[in-house]
């Protein structure tokens, strides 16, 4: 069964004259008691909550706190009526009380719904088999991921479960309106509700909640054993503190779970000695760059661990299927004035890690894109055994294992929303000795990678693609790759890039001929790095068995970023904005000349070049623009910025015409599609073609259309470029589902406001 969440659905109740008995009143059970009070249970609906203890004093308590309507140590004394039992017992005690619960239930309501909240899922099943003859249909397993190291009813807390997740195990046997009860029951106490199977419950808990107590357990019995006087631990300060707080936990409930876990809890642990093993023989050798391998891919998969928790990145909330969604609101006209640096270059901050990971030697990195798109790049090859340290702002360091060094990663590969990132890892990946899979988000997921997959495939490469050649991808290692000569049937950089990484792997030489010039960071990167790649016309090529050696990368800000900025101040009476050390790559330039082309008042400044790369600062004023038609030889020089060239267009005098670029459906949206659903909305007349669109702008002083609410189709330009429109919207222009921006430009709705616009993040619960 799939993971699944179930929150922001209706508001929870239960049904009217609950009678809901709690079997088991220590911090869990009362903590959900001061929950469900707080929600108003048992205040003016009839309902009453009970509890069942061994121990009288703790019932006494909570009867004293407010928790409970009343309380019995006797479970025949309660059970009259009741609609709904929650055992909270520990987990070894269920099965005693499962039995007594089986032989008093006649006396319960017809329609009783049995919950538990034990941390391990498979033993309480098999307990609930006995002592029922099978799984009641009305009895729903579940578990409250949430807990604290104290214990007793005195210490329970109304808030406990606020925002905490709780996962349920329901069977295919499972009552649907049982399961909606206990899904209300938590979801009134303010939990988030997660569905999954018992297995793959059991797991999980053994790995991120078990094994983790075992190791603060034992920690602290080691250090404490040793030091009879525990005159160690006067000295113990936050490392001490932070790892072993969990120590003080419940002995008893602890003893519980690790007999009724014991399979799942032995494999993790298995792992985590395997981990442990490996460390200690870094130490042992003073094996610097393998301890810092280990540390930084821990720190970072901790830092990740916190942008989970605080819903702070666009992985994070794709992967949590945040319910949540961001939207930037934007006030209409102003004008954009300022000096700026926007973020480094994708293109290259991708290819920066790839080829620094596989040379010999440290590659220094500055400037390096700290979006999700180049970290996702980064991550992988931590999980492929590359020391990384960084990114700290913009730097990055990292420690080159060869083009033979790579070891083979504990899992799928997850490039998020990154084409670039999975296609150039085909290549590099179809010439590793290890098997691989690349998987990302679900727009990625609908992109085509037959154009990658198909030429590797006539290298010898062995790769399995899901139906109509989407990821994930399977790529089997140990292949021989042959270098081929390859006719580009699309002008993609992407797919050039891909079988250039995969030749350096292969026999023989690999060219590569492209239809029309793409971006060549790859080609020029790599000479860079002294491995000759060479050009003749529209046609490159390299021999594989080459090496690279380490070199620094000062990474220009990106132009495609840059676009966003530059068409904000063409179209706005009153600007006047610097665009500071941008990337003006020939084959990156088309929006140069594309907003030339059509009056823009832009020129360069500063004109250099930085680490094989030429920059500029890009100066541009307000002029008023006539539509053009676009040559279509500047299409794959442009191919991201034509969200805001759209937009610009909208803004010029007459109809712009786009031809030849049917590439833009295939990106992180259909982007032909996306745009001209956007500016339908805003009134703003286009035609749409298989291969472009016409745009007819107006051309005035004041506002060219109207507002609205947008959609970014789950891309990053399409959110952008449709900010940027407001400037010249006569009303508000919302735009939904922002959060992806993140992905190629952080900092962008600052760098916005900085700059002039009125922008708004809005946060709301998605229909
Ligand atoms: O090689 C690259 O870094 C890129 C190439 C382009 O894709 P295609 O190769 O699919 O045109 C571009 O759209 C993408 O943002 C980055
Ligand atoms: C198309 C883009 O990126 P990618 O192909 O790497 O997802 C983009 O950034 O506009």
């Amino acid at each position: 069964m799939q993971e699944v969440a179930t929150r922001g659905a209706v508001p929870a109740s239960l049904p009217r004259a609950s009678r809901i008995v709690i079997v088991g009143l220590g911090l869990i059970g009362g903590s959900l008691a001061a929950a469900l009070r707080k929600a108003g249970v048992g205040q003016g609906d009839d309902s009453l909550i009970l509890a069942c203890d061994p121990d009288p004093k703790e019932l006494e308590c909570g009867r004293r706190m407010g928790l409970i309507d009343a309380g019995s140590t006797q479970l025949s004394e309660v059970i009259e009526g009741a609609t709904l039992v929650v055992l909270a017992v520990p987990v070894l005690a269920m099965g005693q009380v499962m039995g007594e619960l089986g032989a008093l239930r006649g006396r319960a309501a017809g329609d009783l719904v049995i919950t538990d909240v034990g941390s391990t899922k498979a033993a309480i099943e098999a307990a609930a088999i006995e002592a029922f003859g099978e799984l009641p249909a009305r009895f729903v397993l579940g578990h409250p991921i949430a807990g604290s190291e104290k214990s007793g009813v005195a210490a329970a807390n109304p808030e406990l479960y606020q925002a905490h997740k709780v996962i349920l195990t329901p069977t295919c046997a499972t009552d649907p309106d049982a399961l909606e009860r206990v899904r209300a029951l938590w979801q009134l106490t303010g939990a988030e509700v997660l569905e999954m199977d018992v297995a793959r419950h059991d797991q999980v808990l053994a790995r991120t909640s078990h094994l983790p107590h075992l190791l603060a357990f034992s920690l602290v019995d080691t250090l404490a054993r040793q030091d009879e006087r525990l005159e160690i631990f006067r000295y113990a300060a936050g490392g001490f503190r932070d790892f072993t707080r969990i120590a003080g936990s419940d002995p008893v409930m602890w003893r519980d779970i690790f007999q009724a876990n014991r399979g799942a809890v032995l494999e993790a642990l298995d792992d985590f000695e395997s981990g442990l093993a490996r460390l200690r023989d870094a130490v042992n050798r003073g094996d610097g760059d393998g301890l810092l391998a280990t540390f930084d891919r821990a720190s970072h998969a901790r830092h990740y661990f916190d942008t989970l928790l605080n819903q702070t990145s666009y992985q994070a909330e794709y992967q949590m299927q945040e319910s949540a969604m961001l939207r930037y609101r934007v006030a209409p006209g102003g004008s954009v004035t300022g000096r700026i640096r926007v973020p480094g270059d994708k293109s290259i901050s991708h290819r920066s890690i790839m080829l620094g990971a596989l040379s010999e030697g440290v590659t220094e990195v500055s400037g390096f894109l700290e979006g999700e798109d180049s970290l996702a790049t980064l991550q992988a090859f931590r999980e492929m055994g590359v020391a990384i340290e960084g990114p700290h702002q913009g730097r990055v360091t990292i420690h080159g294992v060869g083009m033979h060094g790579l070891k083979k990663p504990a899992g799928p590969l997850y490039v998020g929303n990154a084409g670039t990132a999975m296609r150039l890892f085909a290549g590099l990946l179809a010439g590793q000795a290890f098997d691989t899979e690349l998987t990302g988000d679900t727009s990625l997921t609908r992109r085509p990678m037959g154009r990658v997959a198909d030429p590797l495939r006539q290298m010898g490469a062995v790769i399995d693609t899901a139906e109509g050649g989407r990821p994930p991808l399977r790529i089997k290692g140990g292949q021989a790759l042959k270098g081929i000569h390859y006719d580009m049937p699309m002008a993609s950089a992407q797919v050039k890039s891909c079988l250039l990484l995969a030749g350096m792997f292969a026999e023989g030489e690999t060219r590569v001929r492209e239809p029309a010039p793409t971006r060549d960071h790859t080609e020029r990167m790599l000479n860079g790095f002294g491995y000759a790649v060479e050009r003749e016309g529209d046609t490159c090529w390299l021999q594989g068995g080459g090496k690279l050696a380490a070199g620094p990368i000062d990474v220009p800000s990106d132009i495609s970023s840059a676009t966003f900025f530059l068409v904000a101040a063409a179209i706005t009476p009153g600007s006047d904005l610097v665009l500071e050390h941008v990337g003006i790559n020939p084959t990156r330039i088309g929006v140069i000349n594309i907003l030339t082309a059509m009056g823009a008042d832009l020129r360069l400044e500063n004109e250099r070049e930085v680490g094989g790369e030429p920059v500029a600062d890009l100066h541009i004023r307000y002029r008023p623009l006539k539509g053009i038609d676009i040559p279509e030889d500047q299409v794959p020089l442009a191919i991201d910025e034509f969200p805001a060239l759209f937009i610009a267009a909208a803004n010029a005098e007459g109809t712009t015409r786009l031809r030849g670029a049917e590439e833009l459906r295939v990106k992180e949206s259909d982007r032909l599609q996306s745009m001209a659903d956007g500016m339908s909305v805003l009134g703003i007349d286009n035609t749409l073609y298989d291969d472009g669109i016409d745009i007819v702008g107006k051309g005035g002083d004041g506002a060219n259309y109207g507002g609205g609410r947008v959609d970014s189709h789950e891309d990053h330009r399409i959110a952008m470029a449709f900010t940027i429109a407001a400037l010249r919207a006569s009303s508000p222009i919302e735009v939904n589902d922002c959060a992806n921006v993140a992905t190629s430009f952080p900092g962008f709705v600052e760098l916005a406001r900085g700059v002039g616009l009125e922008l708004e993040e809005v946060r709301e619960e998605q229909a």
